[in-house]
């Protein structure tokens, strides 16, 4: 047996030869593992033929795991253990498992290993593929059948790095249409897998010209009549996707201090990282429909595109069913992405305007700041010098410094005096006034104004 496969079967958290019947494990995992490629946490896609459903809920019995019913027609179940390690079983569809592989995407993910007898059944070549670096699809009918396995491709390849055979490539584009039919969730997860992949932006593009995102992203195509202009070098599609590919180099630039920010997951299940590239997918969206030629230069101006592109942004989060939480962060980070920007531009800065960028963004504001520079890094062309982008990088650091110090006064100020005493003492009644009062003192106070309780009191008596 191959040394990789044998690492899997230790992986197995239960003793295949308690399975009453032959099990055979399928899919990503028997894939990743030939190509020698660790995925944490695991994921098992068992098939076998008979029931599935009684014999995974003894299993998961034994084993204390969770366990939910995915599709009850076609016999599809999910264990979850406490590791994190999920085993999905599924009943063997068709009369065989060569049959059950002949129905699904890849000829990678066709490769099924029988862990009681030990054998592989590998009917479409699939290693031959994984040695090739090539996905090809099975067959052009298997895409038509789920046509979400068109997205599918673009991460796959993206994910592993292989070429796309052209083949497959061609039904790809002859179908894109097709995905339009899929649930947007489903879409929206690929697209997040896509988005985050190494060559991610690459693989995105490459989908995007093939017709895929017609129908989910309509607002793309609109960017390509905009050439370079007087803020970036290149075409603004180009940008865009470039934009993509540099959130990972600025975040490397401050690898320790933004890592915990970008992994954690905001409501809804995915990472800051991801919210940070699909803003990055985002971020001029609304440049299109508010450019208008400035007669004088001769260049195009995009002025008060930033909240309609939060507003467009917004809509095509909730077509593709993000959570309210989502929606919100990658929505700010559209609006505010030139502020850091606008903070460089007038050196050093005050702290009043750090206080209110701080203010504004609260916890998004390490994702804010990656947006930003990545957005500088890539306008780094004839127009943006390197002093630009070292100054940039200057002002990220000497932010995430205030946003990581605790009790930092511009970042995390303390409470001088909240609304009820400022309302006990000044006889107000509850309203509107209260919460302007406590922004003015708040404000005061990152500015050295006002240090103390009597003297935020002091001020809002003169503001009264
Ligand atoms: N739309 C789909 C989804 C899945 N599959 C098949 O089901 C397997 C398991 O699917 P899934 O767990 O979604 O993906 P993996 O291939 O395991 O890879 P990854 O976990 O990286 O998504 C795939 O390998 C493939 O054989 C398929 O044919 N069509």
């Amino acid at each position: 047996m191959m040394p990789q496969l044998n690492s899997l079967l230790d992986a197995i958290p239960f003793d295949p030869a308690d399975w009453p019947g032959s099990l055979a494990l399928v899919g990503g995992s028997v894939r990743d593992a030939l190509l020698n490629r660790t995925r944490v946490p695991l994921d098992l896609d068992f098939v076998c033929p008979g029931p599935v459903a009684e014999r995974a809920r003894l299993l998961a019995r034994r084993l204390g795991a969770g366990f939910a019913v995915l599709d009850a027609e076609r016999e599809i179940v999910r264990l979850v253990l406490d590791s994190g390690i999920t085993l999905d079983f599924a009943r063997q569809q068709g009369a065989d498992l060569v049959s059950d592989l002949a129905r699904r995407d890849y000829t990678v993910n066709a490769i099924a290993w029988d862990v009681r007898a030990g054998e592989l059944s590998d009917p479409f070549d699939g290693r031959g593929d994984l040695t090739r670096r090539t996905l090809r699809a099975i067959a052009e009918a298997n895409l038509v059948d789920d046509p979400l396995r068109l997205l599918r491709g673009y991460r796959l390849a993206a994910q592993l790095d292989f070429a796309i055979e052209p083949g497959t490539r061609a039904w790809i584009g002859l179908h894109a249409h097709r995905l339009a039919a899929v649930s947007a969730e489903r879409v929206r997860e690929e697209l997040c897998a896509l988005i985050c992949a190494p060559t991610g932006a690459d693989a995105l593009l490459a989908a995007y010209r093939d017709g895929l995102l017609a129908d989910w992203l309509p607002e793309i195509a609109p960017m390509e009549a905009i050439g370079p202009s007087g803020y970036h070098h290149l075409p603004l599609i180009e940008h865009t996707f470039e934009v993509i590919r540099q959130v990972d180099g600025a975040m490397a630039d401050f690898a320790e201090q933004v890592r915990a920010d970008m992994d954690r997951q905001v409501t809804g299940g995915h990472s800051v990282r991801t919210l940070v590239k699909l803003g990055a997918l985002l971020h001029d969206i609304a440049k299109p429909p508010t450019s208008k030629l400035d007669p004088a230069s001769g260049r195009m101006s995009f002025i008060g595109h930033e909240s309609l592109g939060a507003n467009m942004t917004r809509q095509i989060l909730q077509r593709l069913k993000f959570s309210r939480d989502e929606e919100r962060w990658v929505a700010a980070l559209v609006q505010h992405h030139l502020r850091p920007g606008q903070l460089a531009a007038h050196w050093p800065p005050s702290n009043r305007a750090v206080y209110r960028l701080c203010r504004d963004l609260g916890q998004m504001l390490p994702a804010l700041l990656m947006l930003a520079l990545a957005d500088r890094r890539s306008t780094l062309g004839p127009q943006v010098g390197k002093d630009d982008l070292v100054r940039a990088v200057e002002l990220t650091g000497r932010l995430l410094g205030h946003y990581h110090t605790p009790g930092d006064p511009l970042a995390h100020p303390r409470i001088l005096i909240d609304g009820n005493g400022l309302m006990a003492e000044l006889d107000l009644k509850p309203g509107p006034r209260v919460g302007q009062l406590l922004a003015a003192i708040q404000e005061a106070q990152a500015t050295g104004e006002v240090t103390g309780r009597e003297e935020a009191l002091a001020l809002a008596r003169t503001l009264l």
